[in-house]
């Protein structure tokens, strides 16, 4: 009897030690977590209060059955809510806020971190005490555990490959579905609704059943755990048996020792759902952790910037070569050298496929070429900063240009955040977009739809141009920028076009060779260099490819 209190004093101050050790430490990370990473308050009892209009990066939460939410009212949740996080199933990233996404994560793991260590104490502390009743039985006890959580890894290792594949094919659901939203123009121009849905049911039946497979998985494991467990306390009592009748052990302490055990498979069993709420959890963690922890391998910032009354604009291409990462055997530019001289056109021509837009996502430093250099004044942009080369310096314009479901004053303040009224107002007259723009009957406040289809190509095209001259930039890059319009919105967009790159170093991609005739100085693109550049009436002069061009365009439109 006194071994037995004394056994069960001792698991109970080394458990109680520990659990108060592991809740302190808890509490105080999802705290530190909460502040540092956004401005949510926290609340007693792991609950998290989002301020207004917080958007929240996460859905499919598990919450506590106290104050269920819908995981679809979350990115749009638009008062304060009290979350109770109790752990994470499944997570889908929205393209909104990486913070909190970060916060959630920790503060399920931390909550899981306290059972798990719980657990984990409750059983350290009932060793001890098995260990006091008799040493013996628990050595045969510690001999046979090994080869069960060796097992346990293994099975662990399985499932957490199974949860991965579920959460890769649930990504790829979304995707199918997010480009038939998307696009749901097209969709309906060629009735495909009936072939995308099948498509998506297809796709969310495939992850459907990973997710069943995994939930089989996990359930497995639990009762193949919970068969060994049983089988470790029938062995007990055999050995417990034997020993008895061979005076080692009294049955009072085969009791207590039973007892013991028997807390120790409590514990076991917790961690082994607890095990299985971490597969799920940590694998989709893992999915958010490698976006949040993706390196730009081009950075954004850093880097210098030349002043903007001694920046000239000029820009060389120096010695390119280039290919696509995605294609690294396909030479797109081979040794391709141009300059663009201060607040001179330079028209860009040439085949399709032949690279010119690939010249233009150059100098974006959409990519850094294979070998050369694109210098800026002289600068290579490699040593700039490329948030101001991007925000300050070059205005891009191109075919297809994308607006966002806001308002057109919003829109056009896009290209500079601090730009007054009258600053868009002056860009749009600019772009001649103002007259139209003052029709509607909510004027600038008037709300496009999601990417702008509430407006025509050529009006759309004039909000771009608006967006990209707020920033005043002194290179202006147009790719295609008119080729998609009709011949009477190219004229009125072009006028502004006119306008627009007045004063301006400007790079011109273009298809419509009728709009570059004025340009400084065309070039012949053909196979990733310039085979041939001059003004329009020396090309014509020299019948090279240019004439060809001219020729083969002028047959079409006569067609
Ligand atoms: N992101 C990409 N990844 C891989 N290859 C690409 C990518 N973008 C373009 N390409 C390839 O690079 C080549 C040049 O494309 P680019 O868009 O620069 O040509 P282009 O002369 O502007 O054509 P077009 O006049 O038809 O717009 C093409 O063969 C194209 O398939």
């Amino acid at each position: 009897m006194k071994t037995l209190s004394t056994s069960l004093f001792t698991s109970f101050l080394v458990f109680n030690i520990c659990r108060n050790f592991s809740f302190t430490n808890a509490t105080h990370g999802v705290r530190a977590a909460s502040c540092c990473q956004t401005n949510c308050c926290h609340g007693p009892h792991g609950n998290f209060s989002f301020p207004q209009r917080t958007k929240i990066g996460i859905c499919n939460f598990v919450f506590s059955k106290k104050h269920e939410v819908s995981a679809h009212d979350l990115p749009l949740c638009s008062g304060p809510r009290t979350l109770s996080l109790t752990s994470v199933h499944q997570m889908m990233l929205l393209p909104c806020n990486w913070g909190t996404a970060y916060i959630s994560v920790e503060a399920t793991i931390s909550r899981n971190a306290v059972q798990g260590l719980r657990s984990i104490t409750q059983t350290v502390g009932c060793f001890v005490s098995l260990y006091i009743i008799s040493p013996k039985l628990t050595g045969l006890t510690v001999v046979v555990l090994p080869c069960l959580v060796g097992a346990g890894a293994l099975i662990g290792s399985f499932l957490r490959r199974l949860s991965r594949l579920a959460q890769e094919q649930v990504a790829k659901s979304t995707g199918v579905a997010d480009e038939a939203l998307g696009n749901v123009r097209t969709v309906k121009a060629f009735a495909m609704e009936e072939r995308e849905l099948q498509l998506y049911a297809y796709e969310v039946e495939k992850s459907c059943e990973m997710n069943e497979n995994l939930g089989t998985g996990i359930a497995v494991f639990q009762g193949l755990s919970n068969i060994a467990l049983n089988c470790i306390v029938l062995g007990t009592i055999f050995a417990g048996g034997t020993l008895i009748s061979s005076n080692e052990m009294s049955p009072g302490d085969l009791m207590s020792f039973l007892v013991a055990s028997q807390t120790v498979q409590r514990s076991l069993a917790s961690i082994s759902i607890l095990f299985g709420q971490m597969v799920r959890g940590t694998s989709a963690g893992a999915r958010v952790f490698e976006y949040l922890s993706l390196k730009p391998t081009i950075p954004l910032s850093g880097g210098g910037r030349i002043p903007y009354h001694s920046l000239a604009g000029r820009v060389d291409f120096l010695n390119i070569s280039f290919s696509y990462p995605t294609r690294p055997g396909h030479i797109i530019l081979d040794r391709f050298n141009l300059t663009l001289p201060p607040s001179k056109t330079i028209a860009i021509v040439g085949e399709s496929g032949g690279g010119k837009s690939t010249v233009a996502a150059l100098l974006e430093r959409f990519y850094d070429p294979t070998s050369g250099v694109v210098m800026l004044d002289g600068l290579d942009i490699r040593t700039l900063d490329l948030c101001w080369l991007r925000g300050q310096v070059i205005g891009f314009i191109n075919q297809e240009p994308v607006l966002f479901g806001a308002s057109i004053m919003e829109n056009i303040r896009f290209g500079k955040p601090e730009a007054t009224d009258a600053e868009v107002f002056e860009a749009a007259k600019q772009a001649n977009a103002h007259r139209f723009i003052t029709s509607f009957p909510d004027g600038y406040n008037t709300v496009l739809g999601e990417r702008g289809v509430t407006l025509s190509g050529g009006q759309k095209q004039r909000v771009a141009i608006a967006r990209a001259l707020i920033k005043n930039p002194s290179i202006l890059v147009l790719d295609e920028a008119t080729s998609a319009l009709d011949a009477e919105s190219e004229r009125v967009v072009q006028e502004a076009l006119d306008l627009a790159t007045r004063g301006r170093t400007v790079l011109i991609i273009a298809h419509r060779l009728s709009t570059i005739q004025a340009a400084d100085l065309i070039c012949v693109m053909s196979n990733g260099r310039i085979i041939e550049a001059g003004t329009h009436t020396e090309l014509l002069g020299r019948g090279g490819l240019y004439c060809d061009l001219i020729r083969r365009q002028r047959a079409e439109g006569r067609k």
